[in-house]
């Protein structure tokens, strides 16, 4: 046995030899043996210091064989350090009362006069339930912890405008209740932050939030990322995994982009969600799971049903409750709440000056379609913060293309992302289409002549 390996232990004997032999033996094989006569003393001991394990005696009075005073030293071990490894003593003959030393919490035990090598063993098997123990703890502080960090960052959700209040007062009601709730929207409307935003007011706030992009996962990979896999379950198994269901565990799931599954997935997914039970992918076990479910889609998910492209016992397993985000063109009360936060925002990430929304860039902001709902004007708000000299962003700091509306852009729409490019070729266009008339140019880009100019002059047109 290697030196050490059996960290602290505390042996307690109101016999002087047994306490002799076992330090004489032990002292070889782990850290520090600390001997002790008294039973009344451990709870001291206890207090005042960790063992890793405790080799405790049965009967303290020679002629008393009932074991009653070892039970109650046990318990008090026991309640002191629920995780304490506790290795009873006990005299030829009295296994039936080891046997109830073990049901009530000790972890083994061995008989007097031992065997050193079988009371080594024993120890050493100990020994290493003592460090299991201690792993466990320790990954279920280091989960504890994650999950606290990770859900510390409050999510930011405005809005005053009257449906998003709405949306408030109904997210107020079924935050804390559990209920399974479908979110349905435009992109970038906010369904994630909403998600979030449920998550942290509901009874499972200290717990995980685990998202799935269904958008992103492929078909060949989607059982063993939701549902884990075995070792060697298919080829590039390297090992055991946990799926994303059972990870989420306890806390909420959130499958973003619901409507991308396939059939076969959805098939899948409702079995998993019906049981409430994964299965590893190359097991048989089913593993119970007890996860709150939110699901959204930017996809009309009804209209899938009716073309039977989404399956209607899923859609009614997901959509207890469904939240409907409204597009942004139809709250534009909340551009100048939006405006304000996501400008302090960007002058605090770029080190500068909180610039404001002057009442011609409100006007500009209000007249756009916002295809990509808040995502894009966040966007907007940011270009412009870098963009421009002014304090106040007016109509000519913003800059949407003609063919950024709600429909298609047309196919000799530039194709590069690049802005620079994108402004110098839509500039571009607004002039051929007015037969390179400034004040028709500038009204249709939105900006004012002087602008315009700025921009012929920066682009060489
Ligand atoms: N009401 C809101 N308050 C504050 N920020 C918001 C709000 N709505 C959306 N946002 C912000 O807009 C961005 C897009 O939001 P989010 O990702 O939640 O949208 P989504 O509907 O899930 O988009 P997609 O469908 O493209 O995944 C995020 O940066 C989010 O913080």
């Amino acid at each position: 046995m290697e030196e050490q390996k059996l960290g602290r232990i505390l042996v307690i004997d109101d016999n002087e030899d047994v306490l002799f032999s076992a330090k004489m033996l032990l002292r070889k094989h782990a850290k520090e043996v600390v001997m002790e006569k008294n039973p009344k003393k451990i709870p001291f001991l206890l207090s005042n210091d960790q063992f890793d394990l405790i080799l405790l005696d049965m009967n303290f009075s020679q002629d008393i064989t009932s074991g009653q005073e070892g039970f109650y030293w046990l318990r008090e071990v026991l309640a002191y350090d629920p995780s304490a490894v506790v290795v009873m003593i006990t005299a030829y003959g009295d296994v039936e009362m080891a046997v109830k030393a073990l049901k009530e919490g000790a972890t083994d035990f061995v008989l007097k006069p031992w065997q050193n090598e079988k009371l080594l063993a024993t120890l050493s098997a100990a020994a290493k339930l003592r460090n299991s123990y201690q792993e466990v703890n320790r990954l279920r502080e280091v989960n504890r912890t994650l999950s606290t960090q990770l859900n510390t960052g409050k999510s930011i959700i405005l809005g005053e405008s009257k449906p998003m209040r709405q949306l408030f007062s109904v997210i107020d009601k079924v935050a804390k209740t559990d209920a399974d709730i479908l979110l349905l929207g435009e992109n970038g409307t906010g369904k994630e932050v909403i998600a979030r935003t449920i998550h942290e007011r509901s009874s499972r706030a200290d717990k995980v939030f685990v998202t799935v992009d269904m958008g992103a996962v492929t078909e060949s990979l989607f059982e063993s990322e939701l549902f884990g896999h075995k070792k060697g379950a298919f080829t590039d198994a390297k090992e055991d995994r946990i799926g994303r269901i059972e990870a989420a565990n306890g806390g909420t799931l959130f499958l973003d982009e619901i409507g991308n599954l396939s059939p076969a997935m959805q098939a899948k997914l409702l079995t998993v969600l019906q049981r409430r039970e994964v299965i590893r992918v190359g097991t048989n076990t089913p593993l119970p799971v007890n996860v709150r479910l939110l699901c959204a889609t930017n996809m009309p998910l009804k209209e899938m049903v009716q073309r039977n492209e989404f399956r209607q016992d899923l859609l009614y397993r997901i959509n207890t409750v469904e939240l409907n985000l409204p597009p942004l063109r139809q709250r534009l009360d909340d551009l100048p709440l939006f405006a304000t936060h996501f400008l302090e925002l960007y002058a605090h990430k770029y080190k500068q000056p909180v610039k404001r929304l002057g009442s011609t860039g409100l006007k500009r902001l209000e007249q756009y379609s916002w295809p990509g709902n808040v995502r894009e004007l966040q966007h907007a708000l940011e270009r412009a913060s870098i963009m421009s000299d002014n304090r106040e962003l007016e109509a000519e700091d913003f800059f949407f293309l003609p063919a950024e509306s709600a429909t298609p852009a047309p196919a000799d729409a530039p194709q590069s992302l690049d802005l620079d490019n994108l402004e110098r070729e839509t500039v571009q266009r607004a002039l051929q289409k007015h037969d390179g008339n400034i004040s028709k140019a500038a009204k249709e880009l939105g900006l004012s002549r002087g602008a315009l100019y700025r921009r012929l002059e920066k682009y060489a047109l």
